[in-house]
């Protein structure tokens, strides 16, 4: 059974239409970032529901939802989506908990962009040199080492599970402090980008990008005078967008689109997933090297120009004929 509803049609009239009905599972801050009632309000007029799923009460109670949207932490409630997932075939679930789990472990949130080997084509997209340490802070340099990693170095916590101490970041420029890091982390290279970086965010088909300012560059001379590790500030996720910046066009020119697009429609069927968010960055000094640095499942689509009419074409493609 589904909820009839009566529709402003945008053209003058009113008409009776089924009515698309989204569940969604989100935090809090997520639902006010996501649920903006400028959106909530499109989405009304084209005859989309947005209903809150209670996680206190079993998911099949609920509903009946036409598409499932979801962003919460832990394995209990990745159990219950997948196990919903394969009891009502009927429901859309965006996405599958098996190809988030991905993007939870900083290696093999990179793995298919290694695999997919953009080389030459419109430029080339690679991820930075990159090893996992998962014990034993004292052999890090040895091991950083024998890996032939150049320092600086940017280290991350292994596992994204959302915490705040899963964002937090250090930049090690001297060898003897890699053993004060916390294992398991990602050492990556950093990569001087010229304190700019290109959010790509696709939902389903549809493609923005935008840019944000970042970390500036490192240099030999300012290296040797600060060793240590530095926490990172997290410049890159706040809401202020390097879009209207006045800066060099060679440092500010957005990715070739061709590039954007085969490497956004490669990793959306690659990694099975439809809500997501890459981080790229540019290499210094050149025009069309860059380096995918984070991916990120269902971000922070508020702050997306036009996310608004973007995610509802998105859903209304759920619509059954
Ligand atoms: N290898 C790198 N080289 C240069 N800068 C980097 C590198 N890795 C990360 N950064 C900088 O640090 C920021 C945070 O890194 P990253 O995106 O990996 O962390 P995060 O906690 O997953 O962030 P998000 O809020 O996007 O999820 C980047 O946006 C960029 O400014
Ligand atoms: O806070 P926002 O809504 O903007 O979204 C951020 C999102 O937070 P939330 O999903 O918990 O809300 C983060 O998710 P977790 O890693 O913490 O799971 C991460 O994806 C950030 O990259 C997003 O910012 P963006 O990259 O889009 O700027
Ligand atoms: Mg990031
Ligand atoms: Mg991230």
């Amino acid at each position: 059974m589904r909820i009839k509803g009566k529709n402003f049609d945008g053209e003058g009239g009113e008409e009776e239409e089924q009515k698309l009905v989204v569940g969604y599972a989100l935090t809090l801050k997520k639902k006010k970032s996501f649920l903006q009632p400028e959106f909530e309000r499109l989405a009304c007029k084209k005859g989309i529901l947005f209903v809150a799923i209670d996680v206190n009460l079993p998911l099949s109670d609920q509903g009946p939802f036409d598409i499932i949207l979801h962003k919460l932490l832990g394995k209990e409630w990745s159990d219950i989506v997948e196990d919903y997932r394969q009891t009502h075939p009927e429901v859309t679930v965006i996405d599958p908990p098996y190809a988030i789990q991905q993007l939870h472990n900083r290696q093999s949130m990179l793995q298919d962009v290694v695999d997919l080997n953009l080389s030459d084509f419109h430029g080339r997209v690679g991820v930075p040199k990159q090893m996992v340490i998962m014990k034993d802070p004292l052999s890090i340099p040895d091991e950083v080492a024998k890996a032939g990693l150049k320092l600086p170095l940017v280290a991350k916590p292994l596992v994204v599970d959302g915490s705040a101490k899963s964002h937090e970041l250090f930049l090690a420029c001297d060898w003897s402090s890699l053993s004060e890091l916390e294992p398991p982390l990602v050492l990556q290279e950093f990569v001087n980008h010229d304190g700019i970086l290109f959010k790509i965010y696709i939902v389903g088909d549809a493609i923005k990008v935008v840019r944000r300012f970042s970390l500036a560059n490192v240099n030999k001379c300012r290296r040797a005078k600060v060793p240590g590790i530095f926490p990172f500030p997290r410049v890159s996720s706040a809401a202020a967008s390097a879009d209207d910046a006045d800066l060099d066009p060679r440092i500010a020119e957005l990715p070739p689109k061709p590039l954007l697009e085969r490497l956004s429609k490669e990793l959306r069927h690659r990694l099975g997933l439809r809500l997501f968010n890459i981080d790229m960055i540019r290499e210094h000094g050149t025009r069309d090297i860059f380096y995918v640095i984070d991916i990120n499942y269902f971000p922070g689509y508020g702050k997306m120009p036009d996310y608004e009419v973007i995610f509802t074409d998105f859903l209304l493609t759920f619509k059954k004929k």
